[in-house]
């Protein structure tokens, strides 16, 4: 593909590309063609990205000779990552008379992602599915790995399975039409990658994050390309996160308490509990004594510099209650032996996992980090 970076996911015979470059929902039709075997996908998309992007995609797809039906448009936003959403999205699949060849297509940021792929994962016990991400967060992380599945009452992610697309693409221009809001819950995760192993990376985001934020389109290929890789080494050696596929996590046992607590709505988007989480996580580090808090700090400073909150306190109108979310910490899928496995670091750069850390210091952070 003139001008697109090639990411490989390498995974045998489940492998695949991950294309990043401007323009791509255009060149998407021959790409999707092959990746599914000369079949027009079963394209999912939400309403938000229905009415900016979805019109380029079906045109480029037709053009390749694979017309789609119609797409199946969900409602935007996180709470239809949930059992009624996606009832409702295996019915619209499974109501077009599907065969075991057939492909989905999700068209859309992480939520669209992660709800479709779960769908092509036990439709018919399992179909292809093609990821087209439009979100920052989705083009950096969700999009790449085959963690696929929805929220429940208990929690999140809880209910899922690990299916991995045929094909990533990951138009970077699509993000020009991304609130700032958006982007920057994306770059949370983009910082995450320089947090946890590339400590070079961090010091080109201190360098270059509010171009990114800001959409200056190299700056922002960089950002994407530079994380897709460093998430594809990751899972291309850990799949099933039996290892260091779990350092992806940082921030996460806090972010999805949070997340929780605030019931999966606006109020707190993923990538906003990820970046409070992750200023947890060092703090912790800190506490334990296995982290300098200059390190903190910095991590701390960065993320708050592009407009990122990095204190519970941060979000507005929310009575942060500790016990519930510690409770909901209990339930998170790396807990082992009623031990909840955290991702703690050295240093920036350096995260690794520890299961034996005292949960009375996690509670007296969570104390003072809620009081502000
Ligand atoms: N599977 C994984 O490995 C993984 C990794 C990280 C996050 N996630 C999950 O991803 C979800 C969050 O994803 P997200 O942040 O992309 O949220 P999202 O899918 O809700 O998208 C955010 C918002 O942006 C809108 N949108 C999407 N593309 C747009 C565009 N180009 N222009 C304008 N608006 C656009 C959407 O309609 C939505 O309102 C969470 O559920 C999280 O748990 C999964
Ligand atoms: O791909 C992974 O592995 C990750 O942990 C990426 C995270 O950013 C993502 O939010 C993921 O969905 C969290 O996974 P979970 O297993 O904790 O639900
Ligand atoms: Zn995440």
């Amino acid at each position: 593909m003139g001008g697109a970076e090639t990411v490989r996911v390498e995974l045998g015979s489940r492998g695949y590309d991950i294309l990043v470059g401007d323009g791509l929902l255009a060149q998407a039709g021959p790409l999707v063609k092959a990746a599914t075997g000369g079949r027009a996908p079963i394209v999912v998309t939400d309403e938000t990205v229905a009415g900016l992007h979805l019109a380029t995609l079906e045109r480029s797809l037709a053009d390749a000779g694979i017309p789609t039906g119609p797409a199946i448009v969900l409602p935007a936003g996180e709470k239809t990552k949930d059992f009624a959403h996606l009832e409702r999205l295996l019915d619209a699949i499974l109501g077009r008379g599907i065969e075991r060849s057939a492909a989905l297509l999700a068209l859309g940021g992480g939520v669209i992602g992660d709800i479709t792929g779960f769908a092509a994962a036990v439709a018919l016990r399992g179909i292809d599915f093609v990821q087209v991400p439009t979100t920052l967060l989705a083009q950096v992380d969700s999009s790449v790995g085959g963690k696929t599945g929805i929220n429940t009452r208990q929690g999140k992610n809880l209910v899922g399975a690990f299916h991995q697309p045929k094909l990533v693409i990951a138009d970077t221009a699509a993000l020009d039409t991304l609130p700032r809001r958006e982007v920057l819950a994306g770059y949370a995760e983009v910082v995450k990658y320089g947090l946890i192993r590339l400590p070079g990376f961090f010091d080109w985001l201190e360098e270059n994050g509010a171009r990114v934020v800001d959409g200056d389109g190299a700056a922002r290929r960089e950002a994407v390309t530079v994380s897709c890789r460093a998430k594809a080494d990751i899972v291309g050696v850990d799949e099933r996160e039996s290892g260091d596929r779990a350092l992806l996590n940082l921030g996460h046992t806090f972010g999805h308490a949070l997340e929780a607590a605030t019931g999966f709505g606006p109020r707190l988007l993923h990538g906003e509990a990820v970046s409070i989480g992750m200023v947890l996580a060092f703090e912790l580090s800190v506490r334990l004594g296995l982290c300098p808090a200059a390190d903190a700090a910095r991590a701390s400073t960065h993320l708050a510099a592009v407009g990122l909150p990095v204190r519970p306190t941060d979000v507005p109108g929310v009575d942060w209650d500790v016990d519930e979310l510690v409770g909901h910490m209990a339930k998170d899928k790396k807990v082992r032996d009623g031990r909840i496995t955290f991702i703690l670091a050295r240093r920036i750069g350096d995260a690794f996992t520890r299961r034996d850390v005292d949960s009375a210091v996690v509670r007296e952070l969570l104390v003072e980090a809620v009081r502000g």
